[in-house]
């Protein structure tokens, strides 16, 4: 096979196991020490295009300006999301076959959700009131909520207001099959992106149950939902004046029209779910730990946020002002995210980088955001947590626009970059501002353990929070 043969690319340096392709010991230096490849690769090479031999295809890796430029720029034919995604996700195997084809659900997060923020923005905080009130009860002495559970309850019932509408997102085992079914998502993806292509059938076979009962369980929920909104348009007429404006009427009406089944309808919001709150999620967890931790940013975010608040509420524009709130979770989600999937891009046709190198079709091109993000050329002192660089910097340039959260770009690599960059990030950026001023306003937060950080975890390429600690709650007492 070509594009596994190394002597295919001259130009290109290799990094990675000491064994070959298909051997026991290179697949477990593989699995052990992806990271550690990358971040290798990354000092020793920057600005060159690096390779790792992965199991079944090489993985290059692109940095600096002109690489990530390339790969920016490349067609979709040339270079696909969708294609990496299919294989990282096994789609084929874990979702159906061709949902990748035409992923009209992703452009649903655009036009239902990004488009329509401010008119959707009330409910976005009405439910971060409501959920937090309930999942955090506010009490006169300190008590510890598990972190990560809590923040994803949090962020599930939120999306989902915005995905499903104000009854079902409540629901707590609707919320629950959400979270089993990218748990299971992710790992049947895993169990079958390291098996070989002609065993992938059987193996899929043997794993085969647990999605689809988690899907139909899902469906129990969902049917009735669309039966409910089916009677109140025959009874008040299709554009009724309290009519629904979510991901799932976006379904409804827009998807193809054979893709109207309840099985497909469940199916695409169940994904959009997956993308949407487990990194937002663990977003929200990492930026309660960093509060908790450094807790002088709590009142000098305070201090910032409360005058806005007392004058305007919170709103779509007013939480737009809060530049320094903007700059902590920024630099949190720096500091703490972005594994190896920054611009995933599966290699379709052959690609010629700037540099005259050429990736052959059936690899994949990465950006290593988490070694970009921790690259000292970009962020000074970048192993520290600095809550209002990007506040310096927007004041220091005088760009509003260029250090915000939601600003993608070759140094904050966080949401992707160019034409695919995540369309949910505007959505992230007000939830995640949104229910931090929440907790500013209402609760005291600390550390179970004073000064001790809770230590992230690392699912072989990504990193996440850590899924056990506690976080300390009281109401605000002044
Ligand atoms: C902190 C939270 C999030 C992070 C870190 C994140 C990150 C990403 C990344 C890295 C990509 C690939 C971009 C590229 O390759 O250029 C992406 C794509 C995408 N994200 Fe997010 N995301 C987040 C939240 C969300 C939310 C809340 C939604 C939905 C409401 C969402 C929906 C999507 C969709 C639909 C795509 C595919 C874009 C396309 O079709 O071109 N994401 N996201």
């Amino acid at each position: 096979d070509d594009r596994l043969t190394k002597s295919k690319y001259k130009d290109v340096v290799f990094v990675g196991p000491t064994g070959t392709f298909g051997t026991v010991i290179g697949f477990f230096q593989l699995l052990l020490g992806f990271r550690d490849f990358i971040q290798e690769g990354f000092e020793q090479h920057y600005g060159k295009l690096f390779a790792i031999p992965t199991l079944f295809q090489m993985t290059f890796v692109v940095s600096g300006h002109d690489l990530i430029e390339d790969v920016r720029k490349a067609s979709d034919d040339q270079l696909s999301l969708y294609g990496s995604i299919k294989e990282g996700m096994q789609t084929d195997y874990t979702m159906e076959p061709h949902i990748l084809e035409n992923p009209y659900h992703f452009k649903f997060v655009h036009l239902a959700l990004t488009s329509n923020l401010g008119g959707r923005f009330p409910e976005l905080r009405e439910e971060v009131i409501t959920a937090f009130s309930e999942l955090v009860p506010p009490t006169d002495s300190w008590t510890s909520f598990p972190a990560w559970l809590t923040g994803k309850h949090v962020v599930l019932r939120v999306i989902n207001r915005l995905f499903v509408g104000p009854s079902l997102c409540k629901n707590a085992a609707y919320n629950e099959i959400n979270d089993i079914y990218s748990d299971a998502l992710v790992k049947t993806a895993l169990i079958m992106g390291f098996t070989p292509g002609p065993l992938k059938p059987i193996v899929s076979k043997l794993l085969d149950s647990y999605i689809p009962k988690t899907l139909r369980r899902a469906m129990e929920h969902i049917g009735p939902l669309i039966e409910e909104r089916l009677d109140q348009e025959r009874m008040f007429g299709k554009d009724w004046p309290g009519k629904s404006n979510d991901l799932l009427t976006w379904l409804m009406e827009k998807a193809p029209e054979s893709e109207k089944s309840l099985k497909a309808i469940t199916i695409r919001l169940l994904a959009t779910v997956f993308a949407a709150y487990r990194p937002a999620s663990m977003a929200l967890t990492q930026a309660l730990f960093d509060l908790a931790t450094f807790s002088s940013y709590i009142q000098e975010l305070r201090d910032e946020i409360e005058p806005i608040v007392k004058e305007e509420g919170i709103t779509k524009e007013s939480i737009n002002k809060m530049y320094k709130l903007d700059s902590f979770i920024k630099e949190s989600l720096r500091l703490r995210a972005g594994g190896k999937s920054s611009m995933p891009r599966k290699v379709l046709k052959d690609f010629t980088f700037s540099d005259g190198t050429t990736v052959l079709a059936g690899n994949t091109i990465i950006a290593p955001g988490y070694a970009i993000h921790h690259d000292a050329r970009h962020y000074p002192n970048p192993n520290e947590f600095d809550g209002l660089r990007f506040a310096r910097l927007r004041e220091e340039q005088d760009d509003p626009v260029r250090y915000q959260i939601i600003s993608v770009g070759p140094t904050f690599m966080m949401f992707g970059n160019g034409r695919h960059a995540c369309p949910g990030r505007f959505l992230v950026s007000a939830l995640l501002k949104t229910m931090i001023v929440h907790v500013l306003m209402t609760y005291d937060i600390k550390l179970e353990q004073d000064g001790v950080r809770p230590v992230d975890k690392w699912y072989t390429f990504t990193p996440a929070p850590n899924q056990t600690a506690g976080l300390m709650f009281r109401k605000r007492a002044k």
